[in-house]
């Protein structure tokens, strides 16, 4: 099976500091995969160079189509939560309902509170078409209404061929593969 990510032999530098050494991994459709770690140890980097926003040192890395939520909301504070998720594309509707933040559609995303925008951050992510999801702490700033939605987005989508990346300190919901980087 084609995989939707793939690291072969991946080094990692930064700051002066070898993050790690000799990454393989191989992320294929329906795949979901937990990075864990002490903070510093290189799981928002990994999350980046996953994405493509960092170069790696050595090592080779294929990735398919994909869509990033981290910490950068990525959506104009002063349109409506609704027509700022569609200037991505896609469908947001489906992905706001699903996140409990339908009913804000034409507050300004200014307005939104931090879980509210981390919904919305993530209801990006569902609305784009990309087979492959990189989450950065995406239980951040979520209750656990958030956080069951989510992991019930995430099963909709690993069930639907698609793979996600996530870097977090807590659980996650659902079934997860972990990839434990050190100090
Ligand atoms: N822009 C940068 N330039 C140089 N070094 C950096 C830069 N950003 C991060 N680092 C270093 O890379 C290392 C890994 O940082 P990273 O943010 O990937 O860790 P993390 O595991 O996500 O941490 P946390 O759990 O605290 O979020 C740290 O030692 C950090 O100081």
């Amino acid at each position: 099976m084609r995989a939707l990510l793939r690291f072969e032999g991946v080094a990692l530098r930064r700051g002066g500091r070898l993050l790690f050494g000799g990454l393989n991994l191989a992320l294929e459709p329906g795949g979901a995969l937990q990075v864990v770690g002490p903070n510093g140890s290189g799981k928002s980097s990994l999350i980046r160079l996953a994405a493509g926003l960092l170069r790696q040192e050595r090592g080779h890395i294929e990735r398919s189509e994909l869509a990033l939520a981290d910490d950068a909301l990525a959506l104009d504070r002063e349109l409506p939560l609704e027509r700022a998720l569609a200037f991505w594309g896609g469908h947001p509707t489906g992905p706001m309902e699903a996140l409990g933040i339908g009913h804000l559609a034409t507050v300004p995303v200014r307005l939104l509170s931090s879980g509210q925008a981390k919904r919305a951050t993530l209801a990006r992510v569902g609305a784009s078409r990309a087979p492959l999801w990189l989450l950065d702490e995406p239980l951040n700033a979520l209750d656990a209404d958030g956080a069951d939605r989510l992991a019930r987005l995430v099963e909709q989508h690993r069930a639907a061929g698609g793979a996600v990346l996530a870097a977090s300190h807590q659980p996650l919901g659902g079934n997860w593969s972990t990839l434990e980087l050190g100090r």
